[in-house]
């Protein structure tokens, strides 16, 4: 069973009497009211008593609340406390710095910090350029947020925004060996993110924006890219778009249908959606429609946001109008990136022969697989727990790793094209089932594919500034040649 924030874990430490309780007894009740118990680990053992940690799978809060209620009130059984292990691998944030040398001796200090290391900063003075392989720049990558569109969480502000942006280090670091940090900011103000930004530039050799909401996203982003000379990437518009466009091609591949001929619904015309829009109309898509909330996007109607104006005049060629359950009808392809259970069953069913359905809001879908599922060709979300993850984790690692590796200027679309063929083109043929039309994003050879693939568009498209070698194992420590 799906839950908002995914498969709730909760350890219960318990101290059992042996006298009054067992271990049959408590897994049973446990058992019987669905929760799944994934681990006993004996914390302390006596003769009269012992206290073990019940790791236990539940569906969601109020169901760990009744296990929790149920276990306290067997004789014998006393709950020192329970822990939810989501949030124990929370404690005290997810990522820390690390040295690459350590400082033993007095040799050493001189050498990393005063007097060495001033000849290092007169050397960067005297050629600016040298801050690309003489400081962290050349392979740290800012994630930066205002917490404006947190997950499909909203605008639940830069605090609450920050373990979503060290998840996103983590998997920077894991998955492309990028050293990433994570930046939430006390502002919402375009004007000023902009300039904190561009203020940050010395220290980075690339842009992550994370979880901006539209439509200022558009903004901050073209004014970045503009002005500063390393690669920017909205993740939520490009990192989406491309992972998306890749498993479209794939899933297309598996139901048998060209994108050209397919109509396409689009719901929620923000940040994720419009890029989304962009990427398949250049791969060839010709009917598209987008949906926001008050319904679908027509010509000849004026809207506050710029970027609808964009929308209405180079899409829904047939002027489609009305609400989603109605512009659904006859459609192949649904792509959600709006929020929770906006698509239902009823429209599922009413689209064309063999539909393909990507629900890519989080932490839940527009629709969930279970419900679905009965009614499609092709199930698709952007969580961890369904086949067919379209997740834009699949992209930003081996984006950046590429865009790093060629120091590139900037991040074109030849770039991200590339990435979504590389990334698509890592599921064989053979192998294309409708279970599995994108890669897992435990597949090492991903980040490889895209990487190259990112690096080859880089050079191709006049931004590269660094031949590489792709000889070397590790490609944070690639010899420029
Ligand atoms: N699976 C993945 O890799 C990704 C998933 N997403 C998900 O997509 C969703 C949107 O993200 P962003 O584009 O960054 O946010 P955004 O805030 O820029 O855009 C969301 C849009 O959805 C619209 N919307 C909300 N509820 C709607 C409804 N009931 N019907 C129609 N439209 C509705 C909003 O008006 C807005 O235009 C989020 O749930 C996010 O988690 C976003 C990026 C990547
Ligand atoms: C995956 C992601 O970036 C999002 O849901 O916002
Ligand atoms: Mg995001």
């Amino acid at each position: 069973m799906a839950t908002a924030g995914g498969n709730l874990n909760i350890i219960l430490r318990l101290e059992i009497d042996k006298e009054k309780a067992t271990f049959g007894r408590i897994a049973t009740l446990i058992n019987g009211l669905n929760g799944d118990i994934i681990a006993i680990d004996v914390i302390s053992e006596g003769k009269s008593h012992t206290i073990r940690d019940f790791t236990v799978t539940v569906f969601d809060q109020e169901h760990s609340d009744l296990v929790v209620r149920e276990v306290r009130s067997i004789t014998g059984v006393k709950l020192h406390h329970v822990s939810d292990r989501t949030f124990l691998v929370h404690l005290g944030g997810k990522i820390e710095t690390k040295l690459k040398t350590p400082i033993k001796n007095r040799d050493d200090l001189s050498r990393v910090y005063t007097p060495g290391v001033a000849r290092v900063c007169t050397a960067i003075h005297n050629d600016e350029t040298l801050a690309n392989s003489l400081t962290i720049k050349r392979n740290t990558v800012a994630v930066i947020s205002d917490g404006s569109a947190v997950l499909g969480l909203g605008n639940i502000g830069p605090k609450a925004a920050m373990p979503v942006m060290e998840g996103k280090a983590m998997l920077f670091k894991q998955l492309a060996n990028i050293d990433a940090f994570p930046i939430c900011l006390n502002t919402q103000d375009p004007e000023e993110i902009i300039n904190v930004v561009k203020a940050l530039e010395p220290t980075f050799g690339g842009i992550n924006l994370e979880d901006i909401a539209s439509p200022h996203c558009f903004e901050i982003e073209r004014r970045l890219s503009e002005e500063l000379d390393i690669p920017v990437f909205h993740d939520d518009q490009h990192g989406t778009a491309v992972v998306i466009l890749a498993g479209l091609l794939n899933a297309l591949k598996v139901v048998g249908k060209n994108l050209e001929e397919c109509k396409v619904v689009i719901c929620g015309i923000g940040a994720a959606g419009i890029a989304c829009t962009k990427m398949i109309l250049r791969a060839g898509a010709k009917n598209v429609i987008g949906v926001d909330k008050k319904g679908a996007i027509v010509k000849n109607k004026s809207y506050e946001n710029q970027e609808w104006n964009w929308y209405a005049e180079n899409t829904n060629p047939y002027e489609e109008e009305g609400t989603l359950s109605e512009v659904i009808k006859g459609a192949d392809i649904f792509i959600g990136v709006s929020g929770p259970g906006v698509l239902k069953a009823e429209d599922v069913k009413n689209m064309g022969k063999d539909p393909i359905v990507f629900a890519m809001a989080n932490p839940t879908p527009e629709i969930l697989p279970e419900v679905a599922k009965p009614y499609v060709s092709v199930m698709a979300t952007g969580r961890s727990d369904y086949p067919n993850q379209i997740n834009n984790v699949l992209c930003f690692p081996g984006m950046f790793r590429g865009a790093l590796d060629c120091r590139a200027s900037a991040i074109t679309e030849d770039m991200k094209l590339a990435a979504a063929k590389a990334i698509a083109s890592t599921v064989k043929d053979s192998e294309l089932n409708e279970d599995y039309i994108i890669p897992s994003v435990f597949n090492e050879k991903v980040v490889e594919k895209v990487r190259r693939a990112v690096i080859d568009a880089a050079h191709e498209s006049g931004v590269a500034r660094k031949e590489y070698s792709l000889s070397m194992k590790n490609p944070a420590d690639e010899v420029f040649l």
